[in-house]
């Protein structure tokens, strides 16, 4: 471009000077400046454009030949200066000009340009005057003001600390956050300060760039040479961590912008450990989830939804779409369907569109079955999850079998069961309630409540005497209470037993049981456990309340009421001989009689076995003992049992209250020992208690203890009491009678220790000493006979014939030196028993003859039953003989039946002459008595046989 301006310049040379100053006219409106160029005379000689412009003159008033002055006046037109100024503006400067001195200036034009202006003498005359618009300048300059301001105050102000080196690597600027950020004193690091010298400072104020010191220097130094824009994390001397960013100018210097990049880190680490979380969250979840873009291509999902579909990483790179993801699991065979990919697709399409999350179950290949639910997402796009709800199918099948199981149950149950809500309305009862209240099914139904069925039970009668307001008032008064059990007793005679369960979240559960019969059968139970279950009397445990009940109203009210104990006599024998049956339907009868023969306020009862007793108010003892005899009198006579032979009898004992005491213990003791008394006064006989009873039950009790012992003490002996033929006055033989004598009491009469030795036992070893004993004692006697007397419990006790075999083989006693006396008794206990034994000794050829005879119930029938070979008519008769008729009718009579029967009667207790000659006078053919001798000892039994030979010698 010069060079063709030089070019051109030297083309108008040649061509004249016009062409010259069209050139320099050329030149100059090129200018930047504005120039104007006067002659000596101060006309214009050259102009530019670039002046006009600047001071918005016309070209028509400021051209060649225009003067300076009028190029002023019209300045001043165009309000650069005000007019009236001109002339000595002027006059100013033409002066200055004239003087050969440049004149320089600024103006304010009218248009708001600064103007720089020089008038400049010219060295050939003339002058020029050179403008220059400043006003840009000046604007450069205060923008540039501003903008270092600015910058300044944004370099004070920024966040982050900034230090700037020029390409000496000295600092050009630091702000105060960077000396702040590291501790930096202002008075080293400052500008001019080398890079070193600052590191050098910030290192010793414990900042630390996570190397050495030295290998810190090195690296910004490499840095520096290598002029690589670099990043550097350090730690600050309070530990809180920095990042320097630095960047190299283009004038060789840098840059390095400090950032306190703490909380960042942290937030990043936070962000970091969320996101490691959430992954973790995403790839841990046991539900398939896949998120989706809008355009339904994948963006993430998780394995659990790759397996599901059986899909690799691969297939599910973000990007895929749904469709292409539903055709691979298919071609992988994950899941069959009749509808295919496209169907598949376009279904899950309408889903998200219409915003329908409710979902879809898709049974898999492998059996399992999965929930996918579509949930559109309000950003766009959408989320997929994928429950595996196999379990939970399964579970809802088993709760439905469960729910059917218990279904059946309910409705199956012997109970009938109602679930009711906390308003009392039913939730579900069962068939069994419904059917047991008779109700209507179309009625019962859940959501019906209690009232309204209360209302419809009652209209179907089944409650008697009341209504459903009341009933039902009643039944909330009662669950108010709490849990409980209640009976209630329907019109038709069942009782239902209601149980009331509460149940943990509210409400009630009632179960309905029909105890009618639980009830009639535990009523039976009660009245089993109070009554004898033979008899239907009452048992020991209800006569003993009873008791206590009459004893409180003796104690109370005054009065009298007796115990009377009965107890059978041969019950035993008829039980064992003719059967349970037998005994059985005889304590029946026993039982019928005493009820039929006592007051309706008496109480009859059994106490056990053959044990009956009877509670009986009124004036006593007499009303008792008249039922006593009543009674006696009536079961002395039973019906026909199987076998006649079988005496049956009662013995009764009676205790009075208050007379014999008010304690229940010590009346049935008191009665207890009246019965013993009347028993052993030879039963079928009453006896009232005597205080005395106590004392003989004490020493009989003591007497009982001693005889244990007696025999093996020897304490026993015998004595031996003539018999004698009355005809010839022969003594035919001796009875054996037993002696015991008691250490300190002396002689025992056999009458009291032989019945204690028949209740224990002892009498059958103590009856075989006698036996054996006698026996051998009258082996050594002349031909006379031995009687030994029997008891009847030796009868029932095994082998007794056997003994008197041995007995009689061991003493060598020919048998027929042997009689043995029986009882009546033995024979009333079990008679044929003991006819038959007797029936054995008989054979063994020993004599049997019939003691006591007369004092007992039948005697006559026993002796049709067994050839007796004597029969010995009982003391007592003899003994009153002078005084009772009857005793000597009696006498008489057996007498006469003996010698009917060739039978020899002896008549015992002949104490006197008379009671002889009466006794021969009946017809007796013997005796026995104190007449013709005393027992005694077996060493005087020669001397008696001696006296008595004698005496019948002097007869
Ligand atoms: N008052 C009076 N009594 C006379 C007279 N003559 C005899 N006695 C008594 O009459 C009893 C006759 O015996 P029992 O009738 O068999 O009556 C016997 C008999 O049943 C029984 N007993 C005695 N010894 C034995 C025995 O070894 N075995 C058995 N099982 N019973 C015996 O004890 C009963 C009483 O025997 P004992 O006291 O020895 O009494 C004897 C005897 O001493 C008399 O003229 N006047």
């Amino acid at each position: 471009m010069t060079s063709t301006r030089d070019n051109e310049l030297g083309a108008r040379r040649e061509q004249g000077p016009e062409a010259l100053v069209a050139l320099s006219q050329l030149a100059l409106d090129h200018m930047e400046q504005g120039v104007c160029v006067y002659d000596a005379d101060n006309r214009i000689v050259l102009v530019n454009q670039r002046y006009l412009s600047l001071f918005d003159m016309s070209a028509d008033v400021v051209r060649v030949g225009a003067s300076y002055r009028e190029v002023l006046a019209h300045s001043a037109t165009r309000g650069n200066f005000p007019e009236s100024e001109l002339d000595s503006l002027y006059s100013t400067r033409i002066a200055q000009i004239a003087a050969g001195k440049p004149f320089r200036t600024e103006q304010r034009l009218a248009t708001g340009l600064v103007m720089a202006l020089e008038l400049k003498p010219l060295p050939g005359g003339g002058w020029m005057t050179i403008c220059d618009d400043v006003s840009r300048l000046a604007r450069l300059e205060a923008e540039l003001r501003v903008q270092t301001e600015r910058s300044q105050h944004a370099l004070a102000n920024m966040s982050h600390g900034l230090i700037m080196y020029d390409a000496d690597s000295r600092v050009v600027v630091c702000n105060e956050r960077f000396l702040k950020l590291y501790n930096l004193d202002p008075e080293v690091v400052k500008p001019g300060v080398t890079h070193s010298a600052a590191i050098e400072h910030w290192l010793s104020r414990g900042n630390t760039p996570g190397m050495s010191a030295d290998e810190f220097h090195d690296t910004r130094l490499e840095d520096v040479r290598s002029r690589k824009a670099k990043t550097l994390l350090v730690m600050r001397y309070d530990g809180r961590m920095v990042q320097a960013v630095s960047r190299f100018l283009p004038d060789g210097g840098w840059v390095t912008v400090h950032e306190d990049v703490t909380e960042r880190l942290k937030y990043e680490e936070t962000l970091r450990q969320q996101n490691f979380i959430l992954d973790a969250a995403m790839e841990n979840m046991a539900h398939g989830l896949a998120f989706y873009d809008s355009d339904m291509r994948l963006r993430v999902c998780n394995t659990t939804y790759r397996k599901i579909y059986w899909l690799s990483p691969e297939e599910t790179r973000p990007g895929t779409h749904l469709g292409e993801l539903i055709e691979r699991s298919m071609a992988n065979g994950a899941f069959v369907s009749e509808y295919s990919p496209r169907q598949l697709l376009e279904a899950a399409s309408a889903k998200i569109a219409n915003r329908d999350s409710s979902p879809m179950r898709r049974r898999m290949t492998n059996d399992t079955v999965i929930s996918v639910r579509y949930c559109a997402l309000a950003e766009g796009g959408f989320v997929a999850t994928y429950e595996d709800i196999t379990e939970r199918e399964r579970a809802i099948e088993e709760l439905s079998e469960q729910y059917r199981r218990f279904d059946a149950a309910l409705n199956n149950m012997s109970q009938g069961l109602c679930m009711l809500d906390s308003s009392l309305r039913v939730i579900v009862c069962n068939r069994r309630y419904i059917e047991m209240y008779g109700l209507s099914p179309d009625v019962v139904k859940p959501g019906i409540s209690m009232r309204e069925i209360m209302d419809h039970s009652c209209e179907l009668g089944i409650h008697p005497d009341t209504t459903g307001a009341k009933l039902y008032a009643d039944y909330v008064e009662r669950l108010r209470e709490g849990e409980h059990t209640l009976h209630r007793h329907l019109s038709d005679g069942r009782i239902i037993k209601l149980n009331h369960k509460r149940m943990e979240l509210g409400g009630w559960v009632v179960t309905y049981e029909d105890v009618t019969e639980r009830h009639k059968a535990q009523a039976r139970v009660a009245h089993m456990a109070r009554h004898d279950s033979l008899t239907d009397l009452p048992n020991r445990t209800l006569f003993r309340e009873k008791m206590g009940e009459g004893l409180n109203q003796v104690a109370i009210a005054g009065g009298a009421m007796a115990v009377l104990c009965f107890d059978l006599d041969n019950f035993k024998t008829v039980n064992d001989r003719l059967g349970h049956a037998a005994g059985d339907r005889l304590l029946r009868w026993v039982a019928a009689r005493l009820k039929e023969n006592v007051g309706e306020h008496d109480t009859v009862a059994r106490l056990g076995g053959d044990e009956f007793a009877v509670l009986q108010r009124g004036p006593q003892p007499q009303s008792a003992e008249k039922l006593a005899r009543r009674l006696v009198e009536i079961i002395g006579h039973p019906p026909p049992l199987e076998s006649q032979s079988i005496h049956v009898g009662v013995s009764v004992g009676i205790a009075i209250a208050p007379d014999h005491g008010l304690d229940a213990d010590e009346l049935m003791k008191c009665a207890d020992l009246a019965l013993y008394q009347a028993k052993a006064r030879g039963r079928g006989a009453y006896q009232l208690f005597e205080p005395e009873m106590e004392e003989e039950a004490r020493s009989r009790h003591a007497l009982e203890h001693n005889l244990r012992g007696a025999l093996e003490a020897r304490e026993f002996h015998l004595v031996f009491q003539p018999q004698v033929r009355l005809e010839s006055s022969e003594l035919t033989g001796f009875e054996a009678l037993l002696r015991w004598k008691h250490p300190s009491r002396g002689f025992v009469s056999p009458a009291e220790f032989i019945p204690i030795a028949e209740e224990n036992g002892l009498i059958v070893p103590i009856g075989e000493w006698v036996l054996r004993t006698a026996c051998a004692t009258a082996a050594s006697w002349p031909d006379v006979t031995v009687a030994v007397n029997l008891s009847p419990v030796q009868f029932r006790a095994r082998g007794l014939a056997a003994m008197v075999t041995s007995a009689l083989a061991e003493a060598g006693l020919p048998p027929q030196r042997l009689e043995l006396e029986v009882t009546e008794t033995a024979l009333l206990d079990d008679s044929e028993a003991t006819i038959e034994i007797l029936h054995q000794l008989r054979a063994l050829g020993v004599r049997v003859s019939l003691d006591d005879f007369g004092v007992g119930y039948s005697s006559l029938s026993y002796l049709r039953k067994f050839p007796f070979d004597r029969i010995k008519i009982d003391r007592s008769f003899v003994g009153t003989l002078g005084e009772s008729p009857e005793s000597v009718a009696i006498v008489r009579t057996i007498a006469s039946l003996g010698s009917v029967l060739g039978v020899e009667t002896t008549a015992e207790g002949v104490e006197t002459e008379e009671q002889l000659d009466f006794v021969r006078e009946c017809g007796c053919t013997a005796v026995q008595g104190y007449y013709f001798g005393r027992p005694c000892p077996a060493a005087e039994v020669a001397r008696t046989i001696e006296t008595l030979n004698a005496v019948r010698r002097v007869a």
